[in-house]
């Protein structure tokens, strides 16, 4: 049986107009402004397959991703494309009107382009006509930003933040008549303490940042804690819910590490990040909290690593005058080291309709589990929200010898690790995957790390576990008291935790190794504590994104000659 297809909405505007001295039939509805080639000789154009959608002398490009239109002022008609072409005289003369479209081209590897169709017409009043059409439909985009606050780190990845926002996103937020207050940071979290406590958020539609990860870790904590703040909620109590942030979040990629960008756009290109903000996208994003007794620590979106990641950044951070070269130098001998660390994990398991870490599909734009009804809970302190499974307290309890506890919260995929840490991690399904690396040889370590640059399962060893969870907590074993131990046996005992489970180690029971010091890797800080709580609170924040898009949003959503 063949599938229905979706009936097209009404036609807006309808004309014969000119592109490259040829006969074009233009034609506008509420969803795509389409131009096809009125020639019955139609030659099936050999450019690339992406960009508008394409049929054989035709071209639909959605309204949602036309950046904006204007009248060109034109002596002669030109091509379209830029290029000056020698037209026949009358042509020439009857089409010395016209209007000019930028829309989004899609081209490799996630990455957009501004692009422009020039469309000539035989007079001025039909040329208005479709100037006014298409920017009637352009005004009924409400999620579109008009007023952006942006901060620029000129000192971020290669100092060139100041340059890639003036050459390379100014002019496409110009062109799409967005109005921007610009900050350049004049030293480290200018951006966080600006927005915490003066900004006038009110007057804004998005908060921009142009930089890294450190420099986007400053904008939510500046966001979240001035959200909080204003509604009265205490962000040390380590059980408030918190509320989610209004205001979106840019990122113009201009760091040494882009990875945020990369997990939530595909890539990290400036342009590509600015065009996702001119067309309004809108990606929520999960964020955890971290405590130490009832204290704030921070917040964090991508990863958190005890042991193997937290003992890179340590030295690393010692090493910051060679550069990026820094992290791989720091990588090898941290794993030459080949340090363990023993301590106690308990965590909260998350329902299974989430699906698990091993899954085989990964998160992408418009994500089926992060758009379930129970992905957007948060579990709240009085536990009102709580499903069935997390109300019957399933805590669990883990013991043991560790080489590296890591929490991703996103895939974490960056160029270097295309699958990320965890591949099949979402955005914004409130959970967080835990995976531990139990003590084992430097050659299972390798083979484990090696994992995560090829297609091979990185789960897949037997000194390796992986949880989806909502919330952990960590106590290394230097700090646990034997009656620490007991009353979290005793309490989960007593409250019916049927699941518990502990795995005392045995092995060396009073060897130097359990009283090994590691720190934790908050998203490339150090934390100051290492027994730590984390809390997962789903979509906390929005992003100026959409998730990486799928090859097939290049297809036609509508049968091309319905339109
Ligand atoms: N004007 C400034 N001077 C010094 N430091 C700043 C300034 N503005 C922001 N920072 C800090 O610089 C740090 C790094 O910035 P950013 O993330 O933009 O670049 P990066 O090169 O990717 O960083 P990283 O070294 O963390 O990889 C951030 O933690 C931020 O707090």
């Amino acid at each position: 049986m063949q599938e229905k297809q979706p009936k097209p909405p009404p036609l807006l505007l309808s004309s014969q107009l000119s592109l490259q001295n040829r006969g074009y039939e233009v034609t506008l509805n509420s969803a795509f402004l389409s131009w096809k080639e009125v020639e019955t000789r139609q030659k099936r154009t050999a450019a690339n397959i992406y960009g508008p959608l394409k049929a054989a002398g035709s071209h639909y490009v959605p309204v949602c991703e036309i950046i904006s239109v204007q009248e060109t002022e034109e002596d002669c008609p030109s091509t379209g494309i830029g290029k000056w072409q020698k037209v026949p005289q009358s042509l020439a003369e009857s089409n010395q009107y016209a209007f000019t479209v930028s829309y989004v081209e899609r081209t490799q590897k996630h990455r957009w382009r501004c692009s422009e169709v020039t469309l000539h017409c035989t007079d001025r009043t039909l040329c208005l006509q479709w100037v006014q059409a298409i920017r009637e439909q352009l005004s009924l985009l409400t999620i579109r930003p008009k007023r952006l606050l942006v901060y620029i780190n000129p000192y971020g990845g290669k100092h060139h933040g100041k340059r890639i926002y003036e050459q390379k996103v100014a002019p496409v937020f110009s062109r799409a008549s967005i109005s921007t207050d610009v900050i350049v940071t004049e030293r480290a979290n200018h951006a966080r303490d600006h927005l915490k406590t003066e900004a006038d958020l009110k007057k804004y539609d998005g908060v921009v940042c142009v930089g890294g990860d450190g420099m986007f870790s400053e904008i939510i904590h500046g966001l979240i804690s001035r959200t909080q703040c204003d509604s009265g909620v205490d962000q040390n109590r380590a059980d408030e819910t918190l509320i989610p942030c209004s205001l979106r979040i840019g990122i113009i990629p201009a760091g040494s590490t882009d990875c945020i960008c990369y997990a939530t756009v595909g890539s990290n290109d400036p342009v590509t990040s600015a065009l996702h903000i001119v067309v309004g996208d809108s990606q929520p994003m999960d964020v955890c909290s971290i405590h130490h007794n009832n204290t704030f620590l921070r917040y964090s979106v991508s990863l958190l690593g005890y042991g193997f990641y937290g003992d890179v950044l340590t030295d690393s951070e010692r090493k910051r005058w060679m550069g990026p070269a820094r992290y791989d130098i720091s990588g090898v001998k941290t794993f030459l080291s080949h340090r363990y660390y023993e301590g106690t994990i308990s965590f909260l398991p998350a329902d299974e309709n989430v699906g698990t870490p091993r899954d085989k599909l990964q998160c992408r734009s418009g994500c089926n589990i992060c758009r379930l009804p129970s992905a957007g809970k948060q579990v709240s302190k009085d536990e009102e929200s709580v499903s069935d499974t997390e109300k019957k307290g399933a805590w669990q309890v883990i013991r043991g010898k560790f080489l590296a506890i890591n929490a991703a919260c996103m895939s974490c995929a960056c160029p270097r690790s295309p699958k990320g840490l965890s591949p099949a991690a979402h955005l914004a399904d409130g959970t967080a995957d835990l995976i531990l690396v139990r003590k084992c040889s430097r050659f299972d370590f390798l083979r484990h790390l090696l994992r995560h640059t090829n297609k091979d399962d990185q789960f897949d060893h037997p000194f390796v576990e992986v949880y989806r969870v909502r919330q952990f907590r960590f106590t290394p074993r230097y700090e646990e008291t034997d009656s620490d131990s007991e009353l979290e046996l005793r309490e989960a005992e007593g409250s019916g935790r049927k699941r518990f489970f502990s795995q005392i180690c045995r092995e060396h029971p009073a060897c130097s190794c359990s009283l090994a010091h590691s720190s934790w890797n908050c998203d490339g800080e150090i934390l100051p504590h290492a027994a730590i709580q984390v809390r997962v609170h789903c979509q906390l924040i929005k992003l100026f994104a959409r998730g990486i898009e799928e090859q097939s949003v290049f297809e036609e959503p509508y049968t091309l000659s319905a339109i």
